[in-house]
């Protein structure tokens, strides 16, 4: 058969609410059919293509740009079985929204290997930006908005610019997104760790422990629940922060958590690591958790639907691009790869040890993406009609992982040495063979941008929750208040404690 039609048979098709023995036919980039009969290898699962949600390739970032760019980066994917990324438009400060768009899309397009669609961060507010917004997801299919918390001075929102941009998301119907720790609290953490002389990784971890991710993940839930719209933590690395959600989601809160493949796979405590480039390789945001239980844990929560999607918030860097924080951790920049293993990593410590079904593994990597992001059942799904992104995925075979053999472009793998069971042996994006038996058969460009409309299914709901909620309903009708009225001093003085105490208070109220 040619390449645009290719018939996989004798598999299991694994969706992420039921299994079964079936062909199925892929026609024109599309499945055409699932079924008995119609003609993977013996045994083979066959599974539906993985969706990354959270990846930042070639992201100008922290002095330097990340080595995974959208070509290997997207090689990367489908070597693991993932044939969708979600990555991010990050603009700077006071850039227009749009044009930064259209700058990624220019490094993108004509390198990616897999289909693919972007977030926008919004660094800034004003009118403007709202402005931008708008036009984002009426033109360029973006239905979905991060925010930072952290990066004070660079990229942090402040309380009431997180209920700005909320409030447009939910205007728009495009999901908030947030990057949840307190950026002021990390910037009095590291220049305290500084000042003790603890230059190395491990002070980036210790400058920010769980309570900080944790606090700011609940006020980020407040604030979105205030507003009554859905909103989404990219990055839950800790205990204390999915703790935070668990309780938020038992309230009804309509909050989604997105734990990534290095805290389900490995921990913080390699920043201990006597070698210098072997701790920083493991220097991101929110850290790696020195708490080695922490990975079963999030995952046991991927069980539960207590969280949903497995990202990667993969962002490589080189040795001597790490060395830039030789003397300052402040100065390492943040990030670790994941593209390529995060199926092969929730495979093995999910489906292995039997925490996870493998029903399970294809709701947190990939159908519950598709649905929240409003993909589904375009992707996320095998069904007739639905784009033929399919991995014919072998969980019994295993492999070690190693930066010797990765398809990244990182000269270090977070996950070195480590057995990992469920293997690729062909992934299928958009009806194309591009990975087979361990050899790649991408066409660079051959991906395309995938427009997410907005109002997906995480908007469900939200309008009859604003009518049952509508304070107006608690509104008191009185009589006017006709009593006497002190005189209006015209002008509103706002004096801090301290000068309060130093001065005659009469006088002041007299002022
Ligand atoms: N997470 C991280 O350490 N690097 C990538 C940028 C970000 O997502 O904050
Ligand atoms: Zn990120």
């Amino acid at each position: 058969m040619s390449q645009s039609s290719i018939l996989i048979r004798g598999g299991t098709v694994v969706n992420e609410d039921a299994s079964s023995r079936s062909d199925v036919l892929i026609e024109n980039g599309l499945i055409s059919a699932v079924g008995v009969d119609l003609k993977a290898p013996e045994g083979a699962e066959i599974i539906d293509g993985g969706i990354d949600t959270h990846t930042h390739c070639q992201l100008p970032f922290m002095g330097t740009v990340a080595v995974d760019d959208f070509d290997i980066g997207t090689q990367a994917a489908v070597a693991g079985g993932t044939t969708m990324l979600l990555d991010f438009v990050i603009p700077a400060k006071g850039e227009s929204l749009v044009s930064a768009y259209h700058k990624w899309r220019a490094w993108a397009d004509p390198k990616v290997n897999c289909d693919y669609s972007f977030h926008v961060a919004v660094t800034y507010w004003n009118e403007e930006v709202a402005k931008e917004m708008e036009t984002l997801t009426k033109e360029h299919g973006v239905n979905s908005f991060k925010s930072f918390m952290a990066y004070k001075g660079v990229y942090q929102l402040n309380d009431g610019e997180l209920f700005n941009v909320f409030q447009k998301c939910k205007e728009l119907g495009a999901l908030a997104q947030v990057h949840a720790e307190n950026g002021d609290a990390v910037s009095e953490g590291s220049a305290k760790l500084l000042r003790l002389g603890v230059h190395g990784p491990e002070g980036h971890m210790l400058s920010r422990p769980e309570e900080v991710e944790a606090e700011a993940t609940q006020r980020a839930v407040m604030i979105a629940n205030r507003v009554n719209t859905p909103i989404y933590i990219v990055h839950v690395m800790s205990k204390a922060a999915a703790e935070v959600i668990v309780q938020n989601r038992r309230e009804g809160k309509r909050v989604y958590g997105e734990p990534i493949a290095a805290g389900l796979g490995t921990d913080g405590s390699h920043c201990f690591h006597c070698n210098w480039r072997h701790a920083a390789a493991y220097v991101m945001g929110p850290p790696l958790r020195p708490d080695p239980t922490v990975k079963e844990h999030l995952m046991r929560l991927l069980a539960t639907n207590d969280l949903q999607c497995v990202g990667t918030d993969n962002c490589t860097f080189n040795a001597d691009q790490k060395a830039l924080g030789k003397d300052d951790f402040t100065k390492i920049p943040n990030g670790v790869n994941g593209i390529e293993d995060r199926m092969a990593i929730v495979w093995e410590k999910g489906v292995v040890p039997g925490i996870l079904t493998p029903n399970e593994f294809v709701r947190a990597t990939s159908s519950s993406a598709a649905k929240i992001f409003n993909l589904y059942p375009r992707k996320g799904r095998i069904a007739p009609g639905s784009d033929a992104d399919v991995v014919v995925w072998n969980g019994d075979a295993s492999r070690v992982i190693s930066a010797k053999t990765h398809h990244h472009a990182v000269d270090f793998n977070i996950f070195e040495g480590m057995k990992v069971h469920g293997i690729a042996e062909v992934t299928i994006s958009r009806g194309r063979v591009v990975f087979r038996d361990g050899v790649l058969h991408t066409m660079k460009g051959s991906g395309r941008y995938i427009d997410r409309p907005c109002f997906g299914p995480p908007f469900d709901g939200i309008e009859a929750r604003d009518k049952d909620r509508d304070e107006r309903k608690l509104k008191v009708e009185r009589e006017p208040y006709t009593g006497p009225v002190v005189k209006d001093l015209g002008v509103l003085r706002v004096y801090s404690q301290e000068f309060l105490r130093s001065v005659d208070r009469e006088a002041v109220l007299l002022l």
